[in-house]
């Protein structure tokens, strides 16, 4: 079984405004609200791409009754850890370019928090799991190590995509897969990348480090795949970008959904990219047909 794991979802209220004027009234020209989180994406685009998974993680209040409920009108598997606040709302702005400001989230108890560890330690041998997301601030920021810790020793495939000062743990943990973007390697590295060479440079690096396969997504550039036998590079499809959030979980979904099926990493890398292009050139997130259009366009290439 597949396994998601978002600590802190949201709601993602996306707004779009014609020249929008700080500090002035605006009216939104389309509004629209769709359940947010990385790993509650990734659950998303499994779906849809014929891959069931459970989606873990805290739910608290209105705002999770809402994601609980969408998740499951999909026929999206939970089990969610329910929380005494509330999940957050995070506002995606369009008006021209976009503008995201995230919550930062509830208060998790110890009492919640080692719910989750209690489901975390029924996991089996061949499940995979998705840890993906911001850390809700009453939990530290290496509390993905440990959840890792706690799955390595099942021997359970970890995937993970964080961002930050969590991100600089993960990568000491060894996880089997992590999807930096550019910015993101840039990070850890104190450097800029910006092409695709750099991104293999500082990629590589994370394979000394113990990190077994990296994705690094470059937005429009694409993304790269490499670990200790292969490097591709997959230059990204042409398109209209209408709403780019949930992109990278899709670049995620698109390779677990390979893997799920057994299909050789550079396939399962060309319908991560495939994916992302979708999603990015949707209001939401990327249907199974829009995917599998755009990946008659992807062409992995070695590095
Ligand atoms: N402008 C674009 N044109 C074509 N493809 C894009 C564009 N933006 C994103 N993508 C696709 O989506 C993938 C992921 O994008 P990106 O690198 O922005 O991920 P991310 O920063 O994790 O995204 P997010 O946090 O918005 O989900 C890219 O590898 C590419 O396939
Ligand atoms: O604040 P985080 O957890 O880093 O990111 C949360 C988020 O921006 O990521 C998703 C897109 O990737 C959205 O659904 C959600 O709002």
């Amino acid at each position: 079984m597949i396994y998601t794991v978002t600590l802190n979802p949201s709601v993602d209220y996306i707004v779009q405004v014609e020249n929008f004027e700080l500090g002035g009234l605006n009216r939104s020209v389309m509004d629209t609200k769709f359940p947010g989180g990385k790993g509650i994406n990734v659950s998303r685009v499994l779906k849809r791409l014929g891959v069931d998974s459970t989606a873990l993680g805290f739910l608290g209040g209105f705002t999770g009754g809402y994601i609980e409920k969408f998740l499951r009108e999909e026929g999206i598997s939970t089990d969610f850890v329910h929380v005494s606040e509330d999940t957050r709302i995070n506002i995606k702005l369009k008006s021209g370019v976009e503008t995201e400001i995230n919550g930062k989230g509830p208060s998790i108890s110890e009492a919640e928090l080692d719910k989750l560890l209690a489901q975390i330690e029924k996991l089996n041998e061949n499940d995979m799991i998705l840890f993906s997301g911001s850390i809700p601030s009453s939990l530290p920021s290496t509390i993905y190590v440990d959840l890792i810790k706690r799955c390595q020793k099942k021997n359970i495939r970890v995937i993970a995509d964080v961002s930050g000062e969590p991100l600089n743990h993960v990568i000491k943990a060894d996880p089997f897969l992590i999807k930096p973007n550019h910015h993101e390697i840039g990070e850890i590295f104190g450097v800029k990348v910006e092409t695709p060479e750099e991104a293999h440079k500082y990629g590589s690096r994370l394979l000394d480090m113990g990190v077994e396969n990296v994705i690094i997504s470059m937005a429009e550039k694409g993304a790269l795949f490499l670990n200790q036998e292969v490097s591709y590079y997959a230059v990204a499809p042409k398109g209209t970008v209408k709403n780019s959030a949930g992109a990278g979980d899709s670049v995620v979904a698109g390779f677990m959904s390979g893997i799920a099926k057994g299909k050789p990493y550079e396939e399962a890398f060309a319908l991560g990219v495939a994916c992302g292009s979708a999603t990015a050139f949707s209001m939401e997130l990327c249907t199974k047909e829009e995917a599998e259009e755009l990946l008659k366009q992807v062409n992995v290439k070695p590095l």
